[in-house]
Formats: structure tokens, sequence, C-alpha cells
């Protein structure tokens, strides 16, 4: 299950590992990225470096022009008096600081483009690595786990890589005011280094854990947030009757609220020392203000330096708070980032997904097939020996959970078995020399499920399941719905296939469900056609029509019917019943039939 493990990855690890799905182009784009953050932290030290020379003009341009150098310079430019340094001096400075804001928005700009770009890579990657995901690997997780995975968890890695960026652009930023502190005064550089950098040195280390813990609590009450939504809406029938809403509604606000609770309290740990730290830096700045005053005496000297060392402070605190608050940000989404990357590293099948149907020659051969849906799973079949024709019309009966099901899933290629071995034509489905074999004998069945899922939309483009709406056959799908039974249902109504069905067709009956699931099957056009309890929910005359139009198809139509109403597989050639995973008889409808009925 796409979940982080108890063992929670370092953050770095886990960074590395998206950094390894990322395409060369974003990887290309990420790297010039980073010379934009290094231009804004350029432009970050030259407007403090500007700061000085503006500060010193403004308190005594009288003290610059006797410096020989600057006067000469000075004179060289034009000047002729100290007073005429106040102007330029202050545009340079203003434009400085412009300059720098423009290319900081610029730089905040491409990072929330970057981020989102990446994102959504990721999300489209981590989406179709899990539909390439085996069948055996979808029945054995759990909906809403995955749904969290593939939603929540997205977001919440996107945010933290933004987080990234700024942490990045911030650093940079933080490296470049630090350099011009050290340029201006060493000795306060490196003081307030150490100062602030213990500060947020000693919190990173004792909130770690606390933020990962968090984080790890958020996604797991995430996932039970969406189960609970799903619950409380699947069973709405259930909840409406029984007058149950406030079940629902704890067992949701049970997920909800500490989810909630966490979030903000990582929130907290990433926000608080910002204000800690600012009065820090004013009471250091006061006393370093103080200090010079008593060492150089008050005026003109020590202006400049204050100002630029407290600008310095003013820009050099929220980078290293924004450094901080990323790193929170990290930390606390930890368990999100080990979600989205245990779905990027979803094998992809080896084997190729898309290729023209089979044609089956012979026959299907089941030979010793057992199967279990997991290691610790008992054994659903036990060796099982059948022999399905070409154009055969087989019945599948037996007590509930006697592996009728199952053995379909198998014989459609969804389900591998455990042990034996499923021949077409002589050949194992599974012959590794033909990677296209799984995909074109997919290609060449069609199935009606016990419980058929539509789509909210119109009844065309749900029976022409899954073909983009510009390349649907409508003949096709018309002629689908009359095989189906459906036709005059839907062409009484003013829109006729354009109708669109309702989310998982709760717009119709049961019947007229299980009839789109039919003609659905039939617009496929399969040479073989498996039909699992799709009937059950048809009066006997609207199935019997339906059985007729099938019969009609084609002679070298396999089909396979499983069917609790023994009626419904009276018309089959061949009638198979298992129990508890294996068949317990087989043979022509009347020899099988009467005593079961008895
Ligand atoms: N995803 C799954 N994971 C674990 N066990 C499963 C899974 N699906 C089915 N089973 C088990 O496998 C056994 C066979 O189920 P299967 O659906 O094949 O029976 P069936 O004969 O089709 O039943 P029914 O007539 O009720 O549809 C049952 O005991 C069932 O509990």
């Amino acid at each position: 299950m796409p979940t982080s493990s108890n063992q929670p990855l370092s953050t770095r690890t886990l960074l590395l590992g998206i950094w390894g799905h990322l395409s060369r182009r974003r990887r290309t784009q990420l790297g010039l990225l980073l010379v934009v953050m290094l231009t804004s932290g350029g432009a970050e030290l030259l407007s403090l470096g500007a700061v000085m020379p503006f500060l010193a003009v403004l308190s005594d341009p009288e003290l610059v022009w006797s410096q020989p150098r600057l006067h000469n310079l000075a004179i060289r430019v034009g000047f002729t008096k100290a007073s005429e340094l106040v102007l330029p001096v202050m545009l340079v400075f203003a434009a400085a600081a412009v300059l720098a804001a423009l290319i900081r928005l610029a730089n905040l700009w491409l990072n929330g483009r970057m981020a989102a770009a990446v994102g959504s890579d990721l999300s489209c990657e981590a989406y179709r690595r899990t539909l390439y995901q085996p069948y055996e690997v979808h029945v054995t997780r759990n909906s809403a786990e995955v749904i969290t995975a593939v939603t929540t968890q997205i977001s919440r890695t996107v945010v933290a890589l933004s987080a990234l960026l700024q942490l990045l652009t911030a650093s940079v930023v933080a490296a470049c005011l630090l350099s011009a502190l050290l340029l201006i005064d060493w000795t306060v550089a490196l003081g307030a280094l150490a100062l602030f950098g213990s500060v947020y040195g000693l919190l990173a280390v004792t909130t770690r854990r606390e933020l990962q813990r968090n984080g790890q609590k958020i996604t797991a009450a995430a996932s039970q947030q969406i189960k609970a939504l799903q619950e409380g809406l699947g069973a709405i029938r259930d909840v409406l009757l029984n007058g149950n809403q406030h079940t629902y509604l704890e067992i949701y606000r049970q997920a909800d609220r500490p989810q909630r609770i966490l979030e903000a309290k990582n929130q907290f740990i990433g926000g608080f020392p910002r204000y800690a730290v600012e009065a820090l830096g004013i009471v250091a700045i006061a006393l370093l203000g103080g200090l010079l005053t008593l060492q150089k005496g008050a005026g003109g000297a020590v202006i400049p330096l204050l100002g630029a060392l407290a600008l310095g402070a003013q820009r050099l605190l929220p980078a290293l708070q924004q450094i901080f608050s990323g790193w929170t940000v990290l930390n606390g989404f930890n368990a999100d980032l080990a979600g989205v990357l245990t779905l990027l590293n979803q094998p992809l099948p080896t084997h190729a997904n898309v290729a023209d149907p089979l044609q089956l020659r012979e026959s299907i051969r089941f030979i010793g097939v057992h199967f279990r849906y997991g290691p610790e799973q008992p054994e659903v079949l036990q060796g099982l020996n059948l022999e399905i024709h070409r154009g055969e019309r087989i019945g599948l009966i037996g007590t509930t959970g006697s592996g009728k099901s199952t053995t379909v899933d198998l014989l459609m290629g969804l389900l591998a078995p455990t042990a034996g071995r499923l021949l077409l034509d002589g050949v194992d489905l599974y012959d590794s020399s033909d990677p296209k074999r799984l995909a074109s004998w997919r290609a060449a069945i069609a199935h009606v499920p016990q419980s058929i899922y539509l789509a909210d939309s119109s009844m065309a483009e749900n029976i022409a399941f899954g073909v983009p709406r510009n390349q649907i056959d409508l003949g096709r799908v018309k002629q689908a719905a009359e095989q189906a039974q459906i036709a005059s249902f839907i062409e009484t109504s003013p829109e006729g296939y354009q109708r669109v069905v309702g989310e998982r067709g709760v717009r119709l009956s049961g019947g007229q469900r299980q009839r789109i699931g039919i003609a659905r099957a039939l617009y496929k056009n399969a040479k073989i056609l498996v039909l699992d309890e799709a009937t059950s929910a048809l009066d006997g005359k609207t199935e019997s029509y339906i059985v007729d139009s099938i019969n009609c198809l084609s002679a070298s139509l396999t089909l396979i019917v499983i069917a609790h109403r023994l009626s419904t597989v009276a018309f089959c050639d061949r009638v198979i019943c298992f129990e508890a995973g294996k068949i317990i008889s087989e043979g022509p409808p009347f020899a099988v039939l009467p005593s079961r009925l008895k």
C-alpha cells in the first residue's frame, strides 16, 4: 500500500528518490531556477551594499567628500560639491532596492510555477503507474488509501516542493546577505550567524521528530477521512433508513479533527520562532548600537554602519525564518513524500498493454490451477482442471464463494495462477517469449461483472466505455443497445443516447444498469464473452430475449455465464458446478441441473 513505513526515510533520501523520477527537461528547468536564485541573492547583496554609501552621504556628505578616492571619483564624474552627491546616491540605492525586489518577485513566481509543473508531472506519473498495476495489486489495496495518496499526498508534496524551492532561495539570499554583512563588519556578522544559527539549529533538532510523527498521523487521518466519506455516502440509503447520520458524522469527525489539530501544530512549530527571533534581533541591534556609540562616539560614523546592519538583519531574519519554516514543512510532509515515492516506485509492466485481439482457434485449458489472493490467504482454487472449446457456451454454477468469479478472472488474465498453467491453444498465457500475448488475450474478451460501474456521462459514452467521445461509433452503440434490450428505453427519452445516467447510474434501475453493462460488452465485439451474474436483476422474459440475441451473435463466440439462477444456464452446452474451489460435477444442463434443482 502506498503509505510510508513505520521507520521514516530521511527527507533527503525521499527528495533524491523523487528527483530520480523527474524528466530531463524538468531537471534542466530546476537548474535554471537555481541560477535565478543566485541572481536573486546577488541582487540582495547589491541592495544591501548600496545602503552604506547612501546613509553615509545622507548623514554627513562632507565626510564622504573628504575621502580622497571618493572625492576624485566624484570630480571625474562631474560633481562639484558634496551636497550634489545626495540625489544620485539616493537614486542608485532606490534602483538597487527595486531591482532586488523585482528579481525576488520573479523568483517567487518561478518557484510557484515550477512546483506546480513538477507536482503535475508527479501526480500524473503516480496515477499512471497505479493504473498499470496488475489486478491482484488492486484487489488487495484499500481504495481510500490509494485516493488519499493520489490526491491529498500529491497536493501536500507540491506544497513541500514549493517549500523546498523557497528554502533554497532563502538559503542563497541568506548566504549573500551574510557575505555583505561580513564585508561591512565581520565580527558582527559572525556573531549574528552564531546567535541566530544556534537558535534555529536547536529548534530544528528538538522539533524534527515531532514534525515527522505529526505528519504520519495526518496522512493516516486523511485516509481515514476519505474512508469515512466513502462509507457514509456509499451506504446513504441505509444511513437514511436507519437514521444513523450521527454515527457516520462521528466517524468522520474522529478522522478530521485530529488531522486539523496536528496541521495547526506543525504550522505553529514552523512559524513561532519568527517572533522570538525578531525580538532577539532588535535587542541585539540595540545592544550593538549602544556598544558602538560607546566605542566610536555618537554621530556620523556609527549611523551608516548601524543602518546597514539593521537593514541586513531586517532582510536576514526573514530569510532564516523561511529556511526554518521550509524545513519544518519538508519534515512535516515526510510521510506524504514517502507515500508519493511509493506510488512512483511502482513497477511498470514489462509486457505490452495494447495489442490486437488474439484469435482463439481451439481451446482454453486450465491445468492443475491453484490460486490464493495473498501468501497468508486460504487457497480459493484447488487444482482446477478444465477445458473450454472455442464456440462453447459454458455455465458456471455453485455455492456462493466457491470460486466461480475467481476462475473467470484467471481466465481473463486479470489474475495469474499461484500454481498450475493456463493454456490458450496449447500455449501458456504467460509465455514470456511473447510480451503481447496477455494484452492480446484481454483484448479478445468482453466481460459483464456482477456490479457494473457506470460513469456520470451519457448512455453512448457508457456503452462505448473508455472510447474517446469523438471516436464513438454510434451505429455500433445502437446495435449493442438493441441486443441488450435497452434500446427502446434509451430512445424514449428526448436526449436519447446523449442522456446522462447520473453518478454510478443512480437515475437507472438495477435491470437498466445491467443491460447497459451487457451493451457495453457487446459493443466490444469480442469473440469471448463472460457474463458474471449479468442478468440477475432482469425478469425471465427480458433475460431470455438477451440470451436469444447473444446466441444469434456468432457461432464462434465462446460464452461463459456465471449464474445462481439455474434457468439462466439452461441454454448452455455444458454446465460446470463448483464447490469450495473445486469442480464437483460437469456435463450437459439436463444432466447437471436436475440434481441441483432437487
Ligand atoms: N480480493 C479478495 N481477497 C481475498 N479473498 C477474496 C477476494 N475476492 C474473493 N475472495 C475469496 O475467494 C473466494 C471465492 O470468491 P469468488 O468471488 O470467486 O466466489 P464466487 O463463487 O464467484 O462467489 P459468488 O457466487 O458469491 O459471487 C471467497 O471465499 C472469497 O471470500
